[in-house]
């Protein structure tokens, strides 16, 4: 059995198969890359149904950031299933595969001092927490997008949801695939009084709650 140090070591000593391996340290760390962007690298992990507004809100949050010069990641599921993840389907068993390398792939560029915003609908709950125990310091912030089934499925953009009602595609999150919503999450976007915040809005409160953490100054 290899012996390893560092950060992230662990974890890859326990669920690893191989041995001999050791963990190497670099002269720049963390801190100094951090010190280098002015900012603190975090996992802005969102969650939600499909056609709830996870890559609208991404994409918004990354232009947010973009236009106050801090360096932002987005990680899209359904674009790493174009490349990285292209060889998982919908099973549990690859859904779970889908949120650990995306979480361990969110670990790396936070490591890098970035702002990584990964939006999946990460449908179960022990995945994402998971994903959460990679992360240190409170730098994982998961932010559940709390749309109702009946608002996604009216939006339905891709026609999905039409399909997996028709029974053309089976195990659809939401309809006859479980969605686990989150219990500690950090931040919850729901409707008030019956409508949806805008994109600018659900933006804004996740920047909110990064300046209030200080992950916007190094
Ligand atoms: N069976 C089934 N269930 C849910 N979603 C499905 C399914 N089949 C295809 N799609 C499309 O895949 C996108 C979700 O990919 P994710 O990687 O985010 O899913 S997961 O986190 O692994 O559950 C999802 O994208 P979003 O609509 O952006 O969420 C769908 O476009
Ligand atoms: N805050 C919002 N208010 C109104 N419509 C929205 C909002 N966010 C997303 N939408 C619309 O809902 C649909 C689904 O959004 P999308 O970001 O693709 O969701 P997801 O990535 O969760 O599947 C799109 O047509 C998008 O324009």
């Amino acid at each position: 059995m290899g012996s390893t140090t560092g950060a992230g070591a662990g974890a890859a000593a326990a669920a690893g198969t191989a041995n001999n391996i050791f963990w190497h340290e670099c002269p720049v760390g963390r801190a100094d890359r951090q010190r280098l962007l002015k900012q603190k690298g975090c996992v802005v992990w969102i969650t939600g149904l499909s056609g709830s507004g996870k890559s609208t809100l991404a994409c918004t949050l990354g232009r947010e950031l973009h236009s106050r010069r801090k360096l932002a990641y987005v990680l899209d599921g359904d674009n790493l299933r174009h490349g990285l993840n292209k060889d998982l389907a919908f099973s549990a068993q690859d859904r779970t595969e889908n949120i650990r390398r995306v979480g361990e792939v969110a670990k790396l560029f936070a490591d890098a001092g970035l702002i990584c915003i990964a939006s999946l609908i990460s449908p179960y709950r022990r995945d994402r927490d998971s994903c959460r125990a990679l992360l240190p310091d409170a730098s994982f912030i998961e932010v559940f997008l709390n749309m109702p089934l009946e608002v996604c499925e009216s939006r339905d953009p891709k026609g999905l949801y039409k399909l997996a009602r028709a029974g053309k595609i089976k195990g659809f999150t939401g309809i006859d695939d479980p969605y686990e919503p989150p219990l500690n999450c950090e931040i919850e976007i729901k409707q008030e009084e019956g409508s949806c915040p805008s994109p600018s809005a659900m933006a804004g409160q996740v920047v909110s709650y990064l300046e209030e953490k200080g992950f916007l100054e190094d």
